[in-house]
């Protein structure tokens, strides 16, 4: 089942609709709880809970009443604890008491040789960058990477807006973020601050996939995308699981045309098809694919791949604007869209399923403003208004269909932010859609297939696109190997 990550209203209206245990105050001990445990579990790892030094920076709503009443329970265990108040007379009432009753310290500052430092200034109700006197607070510790304390933040890391997980300037760079109920946006959004995500159960209701108001994120789980990936039955042969059709590179610049077209035969079996003048490199590079000079003699496919690497010119819009015209799925990428940003119409009319895949670049050609720091509603407001499947390319990939649901993906690292990278996507999304997957399921389990293949690949170190390449099938046989139904 897809994870389903919430807004701060969503957040809220789950909330409430709980009744008794949201008034009776079950959900904050359920949910404080929660983090002692995450606490707890950390300084075991670490050596043990007894003596152990934890911090508390703690705001004035019930993000400071969660991690107060965390700090009581840590204190009852031995934990010595400390809490700087940063509005003493607005601190939750019943949390001060429970962590004074423990023997919790109130202080000014921060004390130094703090094991570990719990976030509790603001979480769904925090607003903007994190105000200085809290700033003040984190300025003071070292970076957990140099041997400074562990940061759990609760809820979120403070200075995180949590619907667009935008990073404000300052805000807190968490080692490990406790959550309840359900992530917010924020876990995925902004998943470099958080670091490691728990999610506790505090017994609200699941929201689906499309409840709430637009833009709705969820995130394809392990098993879903090993069992959306299309494995040849019995009675298949080669031309009914679905052939791609790549147009894409050049004989002057073939590497396009061979990174898209691998990835294609990498991703699925059945046909390949490529079209285009880069037809005697890709052929060398695999003698599996059936490729030809013209779209005339191309023959039939189930979806295709349009762009990298295909120029601007004249030529490539013809080509471009006869791919379109089909009632086929079709996926835009790099010099395609460059054509779909000057020619809308292009996709205007379109019912057939269309994917573009910007990356911020080409994102801002096509919707004349920069993406800008809301990259949910960007990616989700171009689809809206175009009527298409927009994939936005990033760490975090984000494919908004045009009902206003989103589907994202965290790569996880970096490494996939080389050259070359964006032709494989391409390639296998295509080749999905050629399966019969809508974009936006192809799109989202093409991104977590290829974050996975950049990891597999790379190792912790560089790689070029060729290599991501090489690692598109152990990827996704991982995520098969790794699932249930693989
Ligand atoms: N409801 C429940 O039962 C449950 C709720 N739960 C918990 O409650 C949390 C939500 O609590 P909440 O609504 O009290 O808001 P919260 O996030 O504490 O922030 C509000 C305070 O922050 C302040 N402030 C704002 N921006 C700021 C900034 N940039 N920098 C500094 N301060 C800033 C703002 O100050 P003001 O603007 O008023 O001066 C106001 O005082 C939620 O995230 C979860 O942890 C869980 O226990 C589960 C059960
Ligand atoms: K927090």
């Amino acid at each position: 089942m897809p994870i389903r990550y919430l807004t701060a209203d969503a957040v809220r209206q789950a909330e409430r609709a709980t009744g008794d245990l949201l008034t009776g105050g079950a959900l904050m001990r359920r949910a404080s709880s929660g983090v002692a445990q995450v606490v707890i579990g950390e300084l075991r790892a670490t050596g043990g809970c007894y003596g152990r030094r934890v911090g508390g920076v703690i705001g004035a709503g019930d993000n400071g009443g969660d991690a107060l009443y965390a700090l009581a329970v840590l204190a009852h265990r031995g934990v010595a604890c400390t809490a700087v108040l940063l509005n003493p007379d607005r601190a939750h009432p019943g949390g001060l008491a429970a962590f004074c009753r423990a023997g919790g310290r109130i202080a000014e500052t921060l004390p130094s040789g703090l094991d570990l430092v719990i976030d509790g200034v603001v979480g769904i109700g925090g607003r903007g960058p994190l105000r200085s006197a809290a700033a003040d607070q984190f300025a003071r510790l070292e970076r957990a990477e140099s041997g400074g304390p562990a940061i759990v933040a609760v809820d979120l890391p403070s200075g995180v807006d949590a619907d667009t997980g935008e990073v404000h300037d300052p805000a807190v760079q968490a080692t490990i973020t406790v959550t309840f109920g359900a992530p917010r946006n924020a876990h995925l959004l902004a998943a470099p601050q958080c670091g490691r995500v728990e999610v506790i159960d505090i017994g609200i209701d699941r929201f689906g996939p499309s409840d709430g108001p637009a833009p709705r994120l969820s995130v394809l789980a392990d098993d879903d995308v090993a069992g959306l990936w299309p494995v040849p039955g019995p009675d298949d042969d080669k031309y009914s699981q679905g052939v791609v059709g790549v147009i894409a590179g050049s004989a002057r610049y073939p590497g396009a045309a061979i990174l898209a077209t691998g990835a294609a035969v990498s991703a699925t079996s059945g046909m390949t098809r490529y079209v285009g003048t880069a037809a005697d490199e890709v052929v060398s590079h695999y003698p599996e694919v059936v490729a030809a000079r013209t779209l005339d003699d191309a023959g039939r496919v189930q979806a295709w791949v349009v762009g990298p690497g295909m120029g601007t010119d004249d030529d490539a819009l013809a080509v471009l604007r006869t791919v379109l015209e089909t009632d086929l799925p079709v996926l835009v990428d790099a010099d395609g869209l460059t054509l779909v940003a000057a020619h809308p119409e292009l996709v205007a009319d379109r019912r057939a399923p269309t994917l573009l895949t910007p990356h911020a670049g080409e994102y801002a050609r096509l919707a004349g403003d920069d993406v800008g720091a809301d990259r949910l509603q960007a990616a989700a407001g171009l689809a809206a208004k175009w009527q298409v499947t927009v994939l936005l390319k990033g760490r975090i990939t984000l494919v908004a269909d045009p009902s206003g649901d989103v589907l994202g993906n965290d790569a996880g690292s970096s490494w996939a932010a080389t050259a070359g990278a964006g032709d494989v996507l391409s390639g296998i999304a295509g080749a999905l859609m050629a399966s019969g997957l809508t974009p936006s399921l192809a799109g989202a389990a093409a991104a977590r297939v290829h974050g996975h293949a950049a990891d597999l690949a790379a190792r912790s170190a560089p790689i070029g696109a060729s290599a991501l390449l090489g690692a598109v099938r152990p990827a996704v046989r991982a995520i098969r190997e790794a699932s249930a139904i693989g």
